[in-house]
C-alpha cells in the first residue's frame, strides 16, 4: 500500500460563544478562540486537528502548514522534523504567557499530529485509539467542571445556566450538571474568592454528593501557607488539589505538609519539568492535555514517564470544540493509567462544528468513537459561521491563557494572594 501525502493544509480560525465563567485573571470573553487544522492529502482523505487561536500561535501554524507539502502522512517523526526545523526562530513570532513555560514545538506539533493520526486512521479503517496502542476502555469518564460564574455577560441576555457565586449556588450548578450528563466526579474552578469561602463551597459539595470525586483548582492563587491551611480542611474530601500555589518550590512545600495529592497543569507543562518536579516530590498528579504536550503519541509518552515515577494521570482542558473533545477521548481510552475522570469545558459550548451524534455523555462518560480516525465529520456549515464570528467578535489578541477583564462592572478579579 503507497501511503499517501499531505497535499495541502488549511489553519481556519473560529471563535464560539464561552459563557462568562470566572477564574483567577477575570472572566471569560464572550467568545472562546480555536483553530481547526485541515490536512489535505494527494488521495483526497482530509485529517481534522484543533488548537488554540492567539494571533501569535495562528502565526506559527501558518509558518508550519507552509512546509508540509509532501510529507508522507504516517511520517509523525518527520513531522516534528519540519516543526522543529521551521521554529528554530520562534516561528518569528514572540512566544508569550503561559506558552512561554510550554515547549513551543510540542504546542505547535499537536493539531498537525491529531490530524495525521485521523488520516492514518481513516486510511486504515481503524479509530485513533487502536493507533495509540488500542482502547483499554469503551467509555471515557469526564469530570463536572464547576466555575463562579456571572449570569450573563453584562449587556446580553441572562445565559441557561444562569449565575453562581456562592456555594449554594455551585451545589445548584452541579446538580445540573450531574442530571444531566451524569458525572461522577465533580472540579471547582478557584481562585476567584476568599479561600475560605471556596473552601465552603467544596464542603457544601461533598455534602450534597457525598459518592462523588471532588477538587478544586486555584489556579495557584493561594501562599503556601494558605495552601497547607485549605488542604488540613480538605483532608477526606477532596481526590486531589489542583495547583493551589504556583511553582515545583512551593508545590514541594505543600506537599509535604499534606497526604492530599497534588496535581498540576501548571508546574508540569513540558517535559522538562517532570526531572525538577520528580526530584522535589512536588506533584503526585500529572494533567496531560495533548494540545501542548505535543499531540497524542507525546501524551501517551508522559503517561509512561507518570508510571514509572508514580505519579498519578489526569487531563486538563480549556474551552474546547469536538475535535478536541474526540482526541482527548481517544487518549484517555488508550493510556491504560489515565484513570482519573477527564477535564472537559465541552458541556459549557453551545456551538460547534463537527456534526452531532457522536461524542454524547451518558453516565458521565463518552462512548470512544469507533469509525475510522477520530470518528467526527466537520460541519463545513458551522466552521464558516464560526469563522465569520471570529472576524468579526473583536477579540483576536488574545492569548491562550489570559481572559481580558473587558467585562467587569460589578466584579473584583482576585489579584490578591492569600
Ligand atoms: O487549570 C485549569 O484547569 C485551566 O487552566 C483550565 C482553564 O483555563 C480554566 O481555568 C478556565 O477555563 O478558566
Amino acid at each position: 500500500m503507497t501511503a499517501s501525502r499531505i497535499s495541502r493544509v488549511v489553519v481556519t480560525p473560529v471563535a464560539f460563544t464561552d459563557p462568562p465563567l470566572l477564574n483567577v485573571v477575570g472572566v471569560h470573553q464572550p467568545f472562546a478562540l480555536r483553530a481547526i487544522i485541515q490536512i489535505h492529502t494527494d488521495s483526497g482523505t482530509v485529517g481534522l486537528g484543533e488548537t488554540y487561536a492567539d494571533e501569535a500561535h495562528l502565526a506559527r501554524l501558518g509558518t508550519v502548514a507552509d512546509v508540509l507539502a509532501g510529507l508522507d502522512v504516517f511520517d509523525l517523526n518527520g513531522l516534528r522534523r519540519r516543526v522543529v526545523d521551521v521554529l528554530e526562530d520562534g516561528g518569528g513570532a514572540k512566544v508569550a504567557g503561559m506558552l512561554a513555560l510550554k515547549n513551543p514545538a510540542d504546542v505547535v506539533l499537536s493539531p498537525f499530529e491529531v490530524a495525521l493520526l485521523d488520516i492514518q486512521g481513516k486510511e486504515l479503517g481503524r479509530p485513533v485509539s487502536d493507533l495509540l496502542g488500542g482502547a483499554v476502555r469503551d467509555e471515557v469518564p469526564f469530570s463536572a467542571y464547576l466555575f463562579y460564574k456571572w449570569a450573563g455577560h453584562p449587556g446580553s441576555d441572562a445565559d441557561a445556566w444562569g449565575e453562581a457565586l456562592d456555594p449554594d449556588a455551585i451545589v445548584a450548578q452541579a446538580t445540573r450538571m450531574v442530571d444531566a450528563y451524569g458525572f461522577t466526579a465533580i472540579k471547582l474552578k478557584g481562585g476567584v474568592f476568599a479561600p475560605q469561602q471556596e473552601v465552603e463551597a467544596v464542603k457544601a459539595l461533598s455534602a450534597a454528593f457525598p459518592d462523588h470525586k471532588l477538587r478544586i483548582d486555584p489556579n495557584g492563587a493561594w501562599t503556601v501557607g494558605t495552601s497547607i491551611q485549605v488542604a488540613k480542611e480538605l483532608e477526606g474530601l477532596i481526590e486531589y488539589l489542583e495547583d493551589p500555589t504556583p511553582g515545583i518550590d512551593g508545590m514541594a512545600q505543600v506537599a509535604r505538609q499534606t497526604d492530599i495529592p497534588l496535581a498540576t497543569n501548571m508546574c508540569v507543562i513540558a517535559f522538562d519539568h517532570l526531572k525538577p518536579a520528580v526530584g522535589a516530590d512536588a506533584v503526585q498528579v500529572v494533567l496531560s492535555d495533548h494540545h501542548y504536550w505535543g499531540g497524542l503519541q507525546r501524551s501517551r509518552l508522559l503517561g509512561g514517564i507518570c508510571d514509572t515515577f508514580g505519579m498519578g494521570l489526569s487531563m486538563h482542558s480549556n474551552s474546547h470544540l469536538g475535535i478536541s473533545l474526540a482526541a482527548m477521548t481517544h487518549l484517555a481510552a488508550a493510556t491504560p493509567n489515565l484513570t482519573y475522570a477527564c477535564d472537559t469545558h465541552y458541556p459549557w459550548k453551545t456551538e460547534d462544528l463537527i456534526k452531532p451524534g457522536v461524542l454524547d455523555f451518558a453516565g458521565g462518560s463518552v462512548q470512544v468513537p469507533n469509525a475510522p480516525g477520530l470518528g467526527v465529520e466537520l460541519d463545513e456549515d458551522a466552521l464558516g459561521r464560526l469563522h465569520e464570528q471570529y472576524l468579526s467578535c473583536g477579540i483576536r489578541g488574545r492569548d491562550d491563557t489570559a481572559y481580558l477583564r473587558t467585562f467587569q462592572p460589578d466584579f473584583t478579579p482576585n489579584t490578591a494572594r492569600w
